[in-house]
């Protein structure tokens, strides 16, 4: 009989790496399954989804709150099942409605394998952190969406990392933010983002003040944002417990296939930087597939691929 012992779940391994003393969990941020194989390939033991890049991606748009439950779902399950040994972190927005449908979306990332998720403060015609006059909710609203995915992960009896985010801080201030953040664990979230934080003071204020109410602090590094940016060593000395990345690949993208595409246009260049089709497949698991298939008695991939 094969072992069946069931893997440690997504949610249960990033517990552990924010147990972990003196560690810090660095997140790259991904969008599609290409990313997220790119990341994994690296050696990277955990992945951030970005809904900015899922935005982008899936819809050729900005963050502007245009993706839905479906997409965000969608996009979560699929990089949370490439290799499910490696936990996701993915964001959910508002949550996309009242407490019934937070609770429809917690139930809905638990199932499609998500280890964390992000909930926060803006009126669902959202925006991204970094943009100008965002509209919140009331801290009631937002304590009554964090208080929905507690509740269905209770009532499922299956984990889910909640991660509060805040974006009060720009028209509302630290102490307003902090106090929506601490509201927030009060209702059940496990770690809190600060949308935003503008130096390094309020940042190690801030995961001071976290770290004394036993909550790991996650830290957002967005270039051309307003956030400071940190590298990992430094997010670590200022006391973060986890980095996520969100535009990272999305700014290699934006510059490579923006230098390919214009070598095309403009000089009849068609290899771009002629990585061959081949590597970009094992990138993608193709030595793994054929190999299964193979051992499963396939005939299609008898004499390789
Ligand atoms: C974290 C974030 O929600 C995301 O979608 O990844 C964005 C990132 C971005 O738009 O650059 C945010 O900070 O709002």
């Amino acid at each position: 009989m094969a072992d069946l012992t069931p893997l440690p779940s997504a949610s249960s391994k990033l517990r552990a790496m924010l147990a972990e003393d003196n560690a810090i969990v660095v997140c790259p941020g991904v969008y599609d399954g290409f990313t997220a194989r790119l990341a994994i390939k690296t050696g990277f033991n955990i992945l951030y989804m970005t809904g900015a890049g899922t935005t982008m991606s899936r819809l050729g748009a900005a963050d502007l709150g245009l993706a839905t439950m479906n997409d965000m779902r969608d996009n979560a399950t699929m990089i949370a099942n490439i290799d499910p040994k490696i936990p996701v972190i993915a964001d959910a927005d508002t949550g996309y409605g009242g407490p019934l449908m937070v609770g429809r979306t917690t139930a809905a990332y638990i199932n499609g394998g998500v280890a964390a998720f992000h909930l926060e403060d803006q009126a669902t015609t959202k925006r991204c952190g970094h943009l100008s006059n965002k509209q919140l909710v009331p801290a009631s609203t937002f304590n009554s969406r964090i208080r929905a995915a507690a509740a269905t992960r209770t009532q499922l009896s299956r984990d889910i990392v909640i991660i509060a985010r805040t974006d009060a801080l720009a028209d509302h201030g630290y102490d307003e933010a902090v106090s929506r953040l601490k509201g927030a664990v009060e209702c059940g979230a496990d770690v809190a983002f600060l949308e935003g934080v503008r130096s390094a003071e309020e940042a190690r204020k801030f995961c001071a003040e976290m770290k004394e109410l036993g909550v790991p602090a996650l830290y957002n590094c967005v270039p051309g944002g307003v956030s400071p940016l940190f590298d990992v060593q430094q997010a670590k000395n200022l006391g973060y417990k986890i980095v996520i990345t969100p535009t990272l690949a999305l700014g290699a993208v934006y510059e490579a296939v923006g230098k390919a595409f214009k070598d095309l246009k403009e000089a009849g260049e068609t290899k771009g930087n002629a990585v061959a089709v081949r590597d970009l497949f094992e990138s993608c698991g193709l030595k793994e597939a054929v190999e299964f298939d193979q051992s499963c008695g396939g005939k299609g991939f008898e004499n390789g691929a």
